[in-house]
């Protein structure tokens, strides 16, 4: 067990962990911070959702001193939501020392980035592709960068961006610090790191399993024309807090999302053919609670951190095991509990198998439910907002004379069934017709993707989350260590399934104003000659990839 005081960090750096509700170092940060504030070069890699962020972020605002007003801190991440995730995280860090961070992404205006880097920015967090253009356009200059993040290495390069990686990292003076963070280690990662990293040392925390040990996984077998209404029933059944739901295509998204929302669900959809505002739009929306349920591409399944999100549902499989870490590691995040759901057709019960084979974990079979459990879970869910707003009296009195009058004319329980059949909004005639998708081929390759892990034995009690060596988790391996979140940010859920726990406010610091290039997290066709990086070909790279064991 490591508290961050261990660490011997400086009181303002300590001031911000702490209110950020942080108490224990994860098992990763308690390796990672010591060699990263030894000035170390590193490689971690460690489980979903177990904070890397701090742990490359933590030693990274250590380093930094107020006073500098050039740029000393560079990270890299994949999309551009990770960017603005990320740079999230750096300010609140960085707060208390009074440090400027800035984050740098395409699709957002340029000119407006070039003012927003007038205010002298110590650490630029941002997609590989319009770092480079600053740096061209001489916007940005790297020759005071000290230290270089690699947020989702092998995303990055699985993205098409070894060429500007490699161009900017050229650019860095060699004397910096370089941490690199990535899930697996294929050769191509390896080559990187020989190239740019001195004598990195590899911090990696071990476990049994790749995925994280606190989500429950399940998978539903379904005919490809039954998921939609099979999705309702689930959802019905088991009201998500917070949810992401896995299209494969962009059009399966569109489609999806737009389907819930007729069907009444508070829901929206992201991909890459959205424009930036609309992707931020979306985020924010999902962030601060106003829609429970994000339709997405695999854009969303690396390194998104949405607290409360309590169920990943894959409703097309997808293609390669390692996305299906990455998808479902969306929830069971800082300690917390979660589910995640699988659509499973008759011709990808191999690939399911393919899945359990590599992930080294047992997907469990859920029966759907029936029509009428799926109503019993809606009315449970109704009956619950009802009590919450009994017990409110300013919320309830404006009504109060109405419901006098009517229950002058009618029943009570006939009165309170009839609002209840209102509440639940019920839209169960709308007709639905989605494109089918055709069943997954998952090209067998050799894969050993990694998380490395916690090793479970996470608990979860009172207002604080707490990791608990070997206990409290049902498939973890052995713990190392303890981390709790409690004190001001804890974030328990709250015991009503509806609308409780605490949502992360989005603070997202520039909006973008516009502009639908996408050269960030999606290449232009035409640059550089890359292949243009869709949400629905994630599986290609199977073919090129060669994963090796780390
Ligand atoms: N020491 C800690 N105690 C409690 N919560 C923490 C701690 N460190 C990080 N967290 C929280 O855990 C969540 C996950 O952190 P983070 O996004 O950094 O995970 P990650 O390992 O990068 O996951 P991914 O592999 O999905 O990118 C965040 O909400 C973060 O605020
Ligand atoms: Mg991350």
């Amino acid at each position: 067990m490591s508290t961050f005081a261990e660490f011997g960090l400086e009181p303002d750096v300590l001031q911000a962990i702490s209110e950020m509700g942080f108490e224990e170092a994860t098992p990763i940060q308690a390796k990672a911070i010591p060699i990263a504030l030894a000035g170390k070069d590193m490689i971690g890699q460690a489980q979903t959702g177990t904070g890397k962020t701090a742990a490359f972020g933590v030693p990274l605002i250590s380093k930094i001193a107020a006073s500098e007003d050039r740029i000393v801190a560079l990270i890299m991440a994949p999309t551009r939501e990770l960017a603005i995730q990320v740079s999230e995280e750096i300010e609140k860090l960085g707060r208390f020392k009074g440090l400027r961070s800035l984050a740098i992404y395409g699709g957002q205006d340029i000119s407006r980035q070039i003012r927003s880097l007038k205010r002298k920015p110590q650490i630029i967090i941002g997609t590989p592709g319009r770092l480079l253009d600053h740096i061209n356009r001489k916007t940005i200059r790297l020759d005071d960068v000290r230290s270089v993040v690699l947020d989702e290495a092998d995303e990055m390069l699985d993205m098409g961006f070894m060429e500007d990686i490699q161009s900017i990292l050229k650019l860095v003076p060699e004397e910096r610090q370089t941490l690199l963070f990535s899930a697996t280690m294929p050769a191509n990662i390896q080559r990187l790191a020989q190239q740019f990293l001195r004598d990195p040392e590899h911090v990696k925390v071990e476990s049994k399993l790749l995925s994280a040990p606190l989500i429950q996984q399940f998978y539903v077998e379904i005919q490809e024309r039954m998921k939609f209404d099979g999705l309702c029933r689930l959802l019905d059944m088991e009201p998500p807090e917070l949810a992401i739901i896995f299209g494969r295509t962009k059009r399966r998204v569109a489609e999806l999302s737009e389907a819930l929302m007729k069907r009444g669900y508070a829901c929206d959809g992201l991909h890459g053919d959205l424009s930036q505002n609309q992707r931020d739009t979306v985020m924010r929306k999902f962030r601060d609670g106003s829609i429970d349920i994000l339709v997405a591409t695999d854009v969303a399944a690396r390194g998104l951190d949405v607290s409360g999100v309590t169920h990943v549902i894959n409703f097309d499989l997808p293609q390669d095991p390692e996305s299906y870490v990455h998808r479902i590691g969306r929830t069971g995040r800082a300690g917390k509990e979660g589910t995640s759901w699988s659509f499973v057709t008759a011709r990808e019960s191999d690939h399911l198998h393919f899945i359990e084979k590599v992930t080294r974990h047992r997907i469990s079979k859920k029966i759907l439910p029936t029509i009428s459990e799926a109503m019993e879970g809606k009315q449970k869910l109704m009956a619950e907002r009802i009590m919450d707003t009994v017990r409110s009296e300013e919320e309830v009195n404006p009504f109060k004379w109405v419901a006098m009058q009517l229950l002058e004319q009618y029943d009570s329980v006939q009165l309170l069934a009839a609002a209840m059949k209102l509440l639940t909004g019920d839209k169960k005639d709308v007709n639905i017709e989605l494109t089918p998708e055709d069943p997954v081929r998952g090209k067998k390759r050799k894969f050993e993707g990694n998380r490395g892990g916690t090793g479970g034995g996470y608990s979860s009690g009172g207002s604080g989350r707490r990791y608990g060596g070997s206990g409290g988790s049902s498939s973890g391996g052995g713990g190392q260590g303890a981390w709790r979140q409690g004190g001001s940010g804890g974030q328990s859920r709250s015991g009503s399934s509806y609308g409780g726990g605490q949502r992360k406010p989005y603070s997202g610091g520039n909006r973008p104003s516009g502009g639908a290039r996408d050269d960030s997290s999606y290449r232009d066709a035409n640059r550089g000659g890359r292949p243009e990086r869709r949400d629905d070909t994630r599986g290609t790279r199977s073919q090129n990839e060669d994963f090796v064991k780390i």
